[in-house]
């Protein structure tokens, strides 16, 4: 089990690092094992500082992150059950090397013991476990590997750990549409496995599709989170009816929402409870219950 609880990470910023901004502010949720969260927010909202800090790549600033009950701590260990799979998979490769040269290192790495028939073995199950054909794959150089058979393969490269949870970072942003979809039914598969999953996008459409639970940021904040089937059907904060409503049209501009930071409930909402959330319904949050009074700031 994932917790976050009030995680906040302030970053050094400005001139001669005298000034700070708070890329996450009192971050709390949970993914159990066998769930998908997903991650919500525009550019900048903080969610891949948040898929670092469950990665132990950024520390986190106050708050309290556990994964079973752990501070998370990296290294070796760690790296077994945690791993990360992020938007360009060229570069995490280097051009000069095949690409399964990613499955020697998690054998020089992890599994030294393991006898050269077992470790080919291993890989082959792991590579069809992605859904790639051994043959077709392995021996390669990345640039005779599509951007999918990249990502695939890095996913059955944390298959040949004791991995307990995956953060996904906007690995289908660059994929083509059915590309895509079949990452996604390859994460379905590793949920049905026990994998808990951090899923971080800015596509709405998409955290829809696999999640058991939404959490929408906003600079920094949660605004809503919950279970995905009831955020969806009943929006309760303004920036996430913002966000539903604006589905890309070919002839109109995208227009960001407005700001509702402004809204005096919202703060006295998160003064009165500490994380500021409130229930709406049994198992959906939202940051601020009065809402018509954010809502007037987007009419
Ligand atoms: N190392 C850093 N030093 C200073 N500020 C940082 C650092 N990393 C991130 N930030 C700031 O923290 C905020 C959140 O950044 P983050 O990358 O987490 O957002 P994001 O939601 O993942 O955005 P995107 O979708 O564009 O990747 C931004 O204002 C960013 O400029």
């Amino acid at each position: 089990m994932l917790t976050l609880d009030r995680v906040t990470k302030t970053f050094r910023a400005g001139a001669f690092g005298g000034g700070s901004v708070t890329a996450v502010d009192r971050v709390s949720f949970s993914a159990a094992p066998g769930e998908l969260v997903s991650l919500i927010g525009e550019s900048g909202s903080g969610k891949s500082t948040i898929g670092r800090m469950v990665l132990g790549l950024t520390e986190v600033t106050s708050g309290s992150l556990t994964l079973d009950g752990e501070q998370v701590r990296p290294g070796k260990d760690f790296y077994r059950r945690v791993q990360g799979v992020f938007q360009d998979p060229f570069s995490c490769y280097n051009p000069v090397f095949k690409a399964d040269r990613v499955f020697a290192l998690v054998r020089r790495a992890y599994h030294p013991g393991v006898g050269d028939k077992e470790w080919a073995d291993r890989v082959e199950k792991a590579v069809r476990d992605v859904r790639l054909d051994p043959g077709q794959v392995l021996g390669r150089y990345p640039h005779q590997l599509s951007g999918g058979q990249l990502q695939r393969l890095l996913i059955a490269r944390a298959l040949l750990l004791d991995l307990r949870f995956l953060v996904a970072d906007e690995i289908t942003s660059m994929l083509d549409a059915s590309t895509r979809i079949d990452v996604l039914n390859l994460l379905a598969g590793l949920k049905e496995r026990g994998l808990g999953v951090l899923y971080i996008t800015h596509d709405l459409s998409l955290g829809t599709y696999l999640a058991e639970k939404t959490v929408v940021l906003r600079n920094g904040r949660v605004v809503e989170h919950g279970d995905t089937t009831k955020l969806f059907a009943n929006p309760a904060h303004p920036y996430t009816r913002t966000l539903l409503a604006a589905v890309p049209r070919l002839n109109q501009p995208w227009t960001p929402a407005e700001p509702v930071e402004s809204c005096a409930y919202h703060d006295a909402g998160r003064a009165a409870s500490g994380g500021g959330l409130h229930e709406t319904e049994p198992g959906h949050f939202v940051a601020c219950a009065q809402l018509p009074a954010c809502g007037r700031n987007l009419a």
